[in-house]
């Protein structure tokens, strides 16, 4: 399409675009998404040029605010700086006017805001959007757990895909090779239209028809990645975090199962399951944090060092490891899951770091080196 004097004409053999999106949620890997997206709608004519990305608003030390120098600089200077994220990324703090006129929904908050920004957005989006959420997390309520796509299905009433993967936002911000998996339940054109729009020769996504797995693998692997931290703030070597990753593994998939039947095998090879909890588990956030904690002998709180060491960024290891435990608890099966039980009492001050590998009464001594036969 050719703009001729500010308006943009369109040729016989040409259609208008149909496709609109907004990134709601503009932290570390939320900008890393803009500009992947930014990157692919320039080149895509089904999709307008234009990204808008909605900001949690902040006032920077500078006393400007955070939105304004982003479309000044192009940057997101408290949350990726150093990266352009693309010129056709308009910023924007206002909830409302960011979705208006998108009927593609991108969502990436920590997991802990999407329902206060769900409530708002009832009744406030298109009627024909499509929604993927890039959040690893989930809800627990009185009926149960809830995952993220779930919730904003629900509360919004449309249908949502997830994309998770083994997605270092910082690495993937200067273009090194990652990969990623579309978790999708029915329509498959509608996740091959999210695949297209977040690949690029550096990001190779997949669709894999298993919403709830993808879901679970990215929700949990944090779990795992804050035991992994602790391994390394004991000094307990190679060996003992790979038991660790392994153990965790099988009480992933043994949790996801339980919850959802429908779950796959097949998904844990994908590059939501052993790939991302193989990269959190070495570079993470979680990792970093509970690392720090170990190393501190549980002194300083979590609150404290995410703080300090994440400067706004946020953790999802410790409240999902709340979470899982609420539904352990819930559903009688705290003995069949020892690690997300152990990191979770760990994280609470109820155990020492220490008891990552050492099991007290109240834990069971078997499946932290299961057989076979301790999980479905
Ligand atoms: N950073 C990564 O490497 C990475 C990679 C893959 C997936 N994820 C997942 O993506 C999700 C978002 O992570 P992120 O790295 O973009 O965020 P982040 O950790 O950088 O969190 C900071 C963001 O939270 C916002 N925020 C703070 N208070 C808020 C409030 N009250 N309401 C709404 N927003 C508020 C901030 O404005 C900022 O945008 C998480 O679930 C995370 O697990 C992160
Ligand atoms: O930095 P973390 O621990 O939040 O993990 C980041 C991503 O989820 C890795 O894929």
């Amino acid at each position: 399409m050719a703009p001729v004097n500010n308006i943009v004409q369109y040729n016989n053999n040409e259609h208008p675009p149909t496709f609109k999106v907004t990134v709601v949620g503009s932290g570390n890997w939320g900008s890393v998404a803009s500009k992947l997206i930014a990157s692919n709608t320039l080149k895509l004519s089904s999709f307008h040029d234009e990204v808008k990305m909605w900001v949690f608003e902040e006032t920077l030390p500078s006393g400007e605010k955070l939105t304004d120098v982003i479309n000044d600089t192009n940057e997101n200077v408290k949350y990726l700086p150093g990266i352009k994220l693309g010129r056709n990324v308009v910023a924007d703090p206002d909830l409302e006017n960011a979705v208006r006129d998108a009927n593609m929904l991108v969502f990436v908050t920590p997991h802990q805001f999407m329902e206060g920004i769900c409530k708002k957005l009832i009744g406030k989006i298109r009627s024909d959007s499509q929604a993927i959420s890039l959040i690893k997390g989930m809800e627990v309520k009185k009926e149960g757990p809830c995952m993220i796509s779930t919730l904003i299905s629900q509360q919004l009433g449309v249908n949502c895909c997830v994309l998770m993967g083994a997605n270092i936002a910082n690495e993937i911000a200067v273009e090194k090779f990652s990969e990623a998996t579309v978790g999708y339940r029915g329509n498959r054109e509608i996740a091959e239209n999210w695949v297209q729009l977040f690949s690029t020769p550096y990001f190779m996504v997949s669709a894999c028809q298993d919403v709830e797995g993808v879901e679970l693998c990215g929700t949990l692997k944090n779990v795992v990645a804050i035991a992994a931290g602790f391994v390394d703030g004991l000094d307990m070597g190679n060996n003992t975090k790979a038991a660790i990753m392994r153990i965790g593994l099988r009480e992933m998939k043994a949790f996801s199962k339980l919850l959802f039947s429908s779950v796959k095998d097949s998904t844990f090879f994908e590059s939501c399951g052993v790939a991302d909890l193989i990269t959190t588990c070495l570079g993470g956030r979680n990792r970093k944090c509970a690392e720090a904690f170990a190393k501190n002998g549980g002194k300083r709180s979590f609150d404290e060092l995410e703080a300090e060491m994440l400067q706004g960024q946020k953790l999802q290891g410790v409240s999902t490891a709340k979470e899982v435990y609420e539904v352990l608890k819930h559903k009688g099966w705290l003995e069949m899951f020892p690690l997300f039980t152990t990191v979770h009492e760990i994280c609470t001050g109820r155990l020492p770091p220490t008891s990552i590998v050492e099991y007290s009464e109240h834990t069971p001594k078997f499946p932290l080196v299961g057989g076979p036969t301790a999980f479905p």
